[in-house]
């Protein structure tokens, strides 16, 4: 049986991948593509906007009534999880939130729905970055009291609105989490010498970078540095699909991509 999907966010550079690769997976079904109300392609064909032909499924600014949805991916901006999370609760839809830059009280919120609908909440939906946050975990384990200075740079398109990434920032919580510590984001002026509990956190923009991460651990005297770096959309795209498929019909709780992957 096909898994029932709406996309929130549909009319953007992510929401236009998702509506294009659900299209070709004989898997899924979409059913409602929804964006904001005052966006200017309103009520145009979703596959129209994605680039790939009418597929019969308008843009719409709210989830149809008495159509069966059995995962909403969210691919928007944070007004835009949190318009979607209460109808999402109301109707016990199981939701993927992918979108990032939440404030704490917003992913307070996101964590709570959890207690009525199924809630997977990642700030990357790709196989190799969810690999890489163990690898960095493991990494900050082994390297822990040795003298090793933690640095993250992120690079992102020029049209990114959120810094650092919600990826960048996740590594940082992994490195807390094992090493302890404290969040340095940038550095100007006259600051002095580095101190040994920063974590330094630095985002890069520019030109159409769909996502790059270097995790740097630096000791006097040699480097390690680990990498992911994208080279489009997709890999996101396809592992938020996937999360859609093994979301739909789960009880209310909080999933992982761990889980999605078997990581
Ligand atoms: N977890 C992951 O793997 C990844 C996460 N992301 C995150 O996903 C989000 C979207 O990225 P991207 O596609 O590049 O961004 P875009 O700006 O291209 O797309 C966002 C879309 O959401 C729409 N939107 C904004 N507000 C609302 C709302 N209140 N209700 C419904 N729709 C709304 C926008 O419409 P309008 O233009 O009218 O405002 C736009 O069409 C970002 O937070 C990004 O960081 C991105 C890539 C991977
Ligand atoms: O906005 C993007 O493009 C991306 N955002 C996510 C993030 O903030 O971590 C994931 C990926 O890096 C692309």
């Amino acid at each position: 049986m096909k898994t029932h999907i709406a996309i929130n966010g549909a009319c953007g550079r992510m929401g236009q991948r998702l509506v294009a690769l659900a299209k070709d997976d004989p898997q899924l079904h979409l059913v409602a593509a929804v964006n904001s109300a005052t966006n200017p392609l309103q009520g145009k064909d979703a596959g129209e906007v994605a680039g790939i032909g009418p597929i019969g499924v308008p843009i719409r600014y709210d989830l149809p009534i008495g159509v069966r949805i059995d995962a909403l991916i969210d691919f928007s901006a944070p007004a835009g999880t949190m318009a979607v999370l209460p109808v999402c609760v109301d109707r016990q839809i199981p939701i993927v939130v992918a979108t990032t830059g939440h404030t704490e009280e917003q992913k307070a919120e996101i964590g709570a729905a959890a207690h009525n609908t199924a809630v997977l909440y990642a700030p990357n939906m790709s196989l190799v970055v969810n690999l890489l946050f163990k690898l960095v975990r493991l990494t900050a384990e082994a390297l822990k009291g040795k003298g090793f200075d933690p640095e993250i740079v992120e690079r992102h398109h020029r049209f990114k609105k959120d810094s650092p990434s919600g990826t960048a920032t996740r590594f940082a919580e992994i490195i807390r989490d094992v090493q302890g510590g404290e969040f340095v984001h940038g550095r100007e002026g006259i600051i002095g010498a580095r101190t040994d509990t920063e974590i330094g956190i630095h985002a890069v923009r520019g030109g159409d970078n769909v996502g790059e991460h270097t995790i740097i651990f630096t000791t006097i005297g040699e480097t390690l540095e680990l990498v992911h770096k994208g080279h489009n959309r997709d890999s996101y795209a396809r592992g938020a699909l996937l999360a859609a498929k093994y979301m739909a019909n789960r009880p209310a709780g909080r999933y992982t991509m761990s889980d999605v992957l078997g990581l």
